[in-house]
């Protein structure tokens, strides 16, 4: 499904046309013609960032909170689904705190890649959910996902890999004090995964630190917006979603002609 005008202007902010003074107040901009479809944007930062709650606070704000998957026009995907499998002996160092799970090579590139581009080839794919307390996929659940308007890939190395770097369309960095996410993180792998503080502590000062210098701050240039404070920081979240916004309405018109659509998707013509 594609996001039609209708739906557009029923989301907040949205400050596109009404179907008696089409494009008067917001004039359309010269190359929104051509913006692809979905709209990938990768979401990177170090852990406990606020990556989640950003992405989280821009599908609320697009209007897409608490709508059927199956009719979500903007789904979030989590570099977590890709992890490799670990062996009963890494599984074992895990629960210790003594498995890297922040270096390059935790990660399937190949099954990202393929899927990204399954995705963008408007393709429906199945994405494994991770489970952080036993370390491994939830092998019960596949996620469906379906062919989307935008696509929020967020993780802490979405930008190291240059293949699906190469695949965003945005990229955002979101940047938040050291001291805070650690504290964050200490409360969250206490309370939603069981870890002791040791544990915790012990893979933090061993693999998560030194892997977040080595490998995702230096992709921190890479990224077109880069968000201070993360979901505090109301001001870029509400510039980032307008941008969307903006963006989706070039689509709407761009694509219409190849696509097949529901009565719901009514178009507002627009002068050219
Ligand atoms: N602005 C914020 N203020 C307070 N707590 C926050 C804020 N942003 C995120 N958190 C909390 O910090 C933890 C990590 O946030 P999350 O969005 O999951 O980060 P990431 O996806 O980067 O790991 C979560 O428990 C979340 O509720
Ligand atoms: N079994 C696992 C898998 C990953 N981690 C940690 O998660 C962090 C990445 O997720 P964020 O939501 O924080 O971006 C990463 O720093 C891994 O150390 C884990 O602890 N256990």
């Amino acid at each position: 499904m594609q996001l039609g005008e209708d739906q557009l202007s029923a989301m907040p902010g949205f400050s596109g046309t009404d179907k008696h003074s089409t494009m008067k107040s917001s004039p359309r901009v010269s190359g929104f013609e051509d913006i692809p479809r979905p709209f990938v944007i990768g979401v990177g930062g170090g852990t406990a960032s606020g990556k989640s709650t950003v992405c989280s606070k821009i599908m609320e704000q697009l209007g897409q909170n608490g709508i059927n998957e199956k009719q979500q026009q903007v789904v979030i995907i989590s570099l977590e689904s890709f992890y490799k499998p670990l062996t009963p002996e890494q599984i074992v160092l895990a629960r210790k705190g003594q498995y890297n799970f922040d270096h390059p090579a935790a990660f399937d590139e190949q099954m990202m890649l393929d899927t990204l581009l399954d995705l963008k080839a408007n393709k429906t794919v199945q994405i494994p959910e991770y489970d952080f307390k036993n370390h491994c996929i939830k092998s019960e659940t596949l996620r469906t996902v379906n062919p989307t308007d935008v696509i929020l890939f967020e993780g802490i190395l979405v930008f190291y890999f240059k293949d699906i770097r190469e695949l965003f369309n945005m990229k955002l960095f979101v940047d938040t004090d050291a001291d805070t996410r650690l504290s964050r993180r200490v409360l969250r792998d206490m309370k939603e995964f069981g870890r002791d503080l040791d544990q915790i502590l012990r893979q933090y000062t061993t693999y998560v630190k030194p892997a977040f210098e080595e490998f995702c701050l230096p992709t921190k240039k890479y990224a077109d917006v880069i968000i201070p404070r993360g979901a505090d920081n109301t001001v870029a979240i509400d510039l980032i979603v307008q941008h969307i916004q903006e963006l989706l309405r070039g689509s709407v018109k761009s694509n219409a002609p190849q696509r097949s659509r529901h009565n719901s998707d009514s178009l507002v013509s627009r002068p050219h």
